[in-house]
């Protein structure tokens, strides 16, 4: 079946996006009221006793991820402190020389993980490039900060031989910093799964069981200079505008600034300023796949006009790339997409989004049905 955003565009109402591999569009719709700021989602009451509390909570969740696919997180428990520290350990690592930093570049790692340096990436065709820099980590059996063994009760598959991650070994503190960071935002992100959940309908216990023992995880500090300029054309966009290939992205952004923007369902961009002790979240594609568009996989893009630098560290959260997903159809709904295997979706995307990389380049003569996952691990 063919997916929705990726049919042929119709004449007009349309915005174009990046999506992780083919160009694809949005129509903008006109039929709901314009949105002109994001919800706002205070989960300091989760662990309340009172289930009415949760219900409610998760009751606000779906109707944020399906009004627009972003919200404002607060009542958290990542502390201010952990907060400035991570700030100050993604400072300090891109204030390293680029020969410090190109050690790890992306194109070393199999796994297609490490550093990216300003202009490498282009998300939206008309630019020269996303005017930032980024070091992207994820999911590691071996790595021993992500227990494994204690998450899903076995130990790493012994056919996994090397980490998937890269880290620059002269800055152990970075490691360090990233994983403190890492290890705090996870179970954050699991609070809104289970959320989710309940909000679906489903059973909390089940739901988790079945999709997210040891899921994919990603996370990629970023560094983006100001940019001029008005226009969003070349030259001045820090990354161009696409929906999130994830389930869940959670975003730390350097306080008081404005430069991360939403299109809304009615085809308006609009500024989403960080806030004091407040998170930035949103819906990626496999959530938006799995409730059968019912959630939106809102389209973003980042320009820093601010005259600041900018620093933000987005926590993107999948599912276990083992797991076979049935799409969740409501009686009376038409099906919007086919049911999928995660691993399968997350190879696909991850290599057309990195065509140029040699695990990319190794696979392209083979056929796309026959990627796994496993292609990141070996
Ligand atoms: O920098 C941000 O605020 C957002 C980053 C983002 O959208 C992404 O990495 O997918
Ligand atoms: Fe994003």
């Amino acid at each position: 079946m063919a997916d929705i955003l990726t049919s042929p565009p119709p004449p007009e109402n349309k915005v174009y996006f990046h999506s992780g591999s083919t160009p694809t569009y949005r129509l903008v719709t006109h039929t709901s009221a314009p949105i002109t700021a994001i919800p706002t989602l205070d989960i300091s009451q989760i662990s309340s006793p009172d289930p009415s509390i949760r219900l409610s909570l998760a009751k606000e969740l779906v109707s944020a991820c399906s009004s627009c696919g972003f919200f404002y997180l607060t009542g958290h428990s990542l502390s201010p402190q952990l907060q400035t520290k991570t700030f100050d350990v993604m400072k300090r690592f891109f204030d390293l020389s680029i020969e410090e930093k190109m050690d790890v570049h992306v194109q070393k790692n199999p796994a297609i993980r490490g550093y990216e340096p300003r202009g490498e990436t282009k998300l939206d065709p008309r630019t020269s490039g996303d005017i930032k820099e980024s070091f992207t980590l994820g999911d590691c059996p071996l790595e021993p900060e992500q227990s494994y063994h204690l998450k899903t009760g076995h130990p790493p598959p012994p056919s996994l031989t090397r980490p998937q991650n890269i880290w620059p070994s002269s800055v152990p503190w970075f490691r360090a910093g990233i994983y403190e960071y890492y290890n705090a935002i996870l179970p954050i992100a699991m609070q809104l799964v289970r959320l989710l959940a309940l909000g679906m309908g489903v059973d909390e216990e089940g739901f988790v069981r079945e999709f997210f023992e040891f899921p994919i995880t990603g996370m990629r500090p970023l560094h983006y200079p100001p940019v001029e300029g008005e226009g969003d054309g070349e030259g001045n966009v820090g990354l161009g505008a696409h929906s999130d290939f994830s389930y869940l992205t959670l975003v730390l952004q350097t306080p008081s600034l404005s430069a991360l923007e939403v299109l809304t369902p009615t085809g308006q961009w609009i500024s989403v300023p960080a806030l004091p002790n407040t998170l930035v979240c949103n819906v990626g594609q496999y959530l938006e796949r799995q409730s059968n568009g019912r959630f939106l996989a809102a389209v973003h893009r980042v320009r820093n006009k601010s005259g600041e630098e900018r620093y933000s560290l987005p926590f993107f959260l999948t599912m276990d790339h083992d797991a076979d997903v049935e799409i969740l159809v409501k009686d009376g709904e038409e099906r919007k997409f086919e049911d999928f295997n995660v691993g399968d979706l997350y190879i696909r995307r991850v290599l057309a989004a990195r065509g140029k990389h040699p695990t990319s380049i190794k696979y392209r003569d083979v056929l796309e049905s026959e990627w796994k996952y496993d292609l990141l691990l070996g």
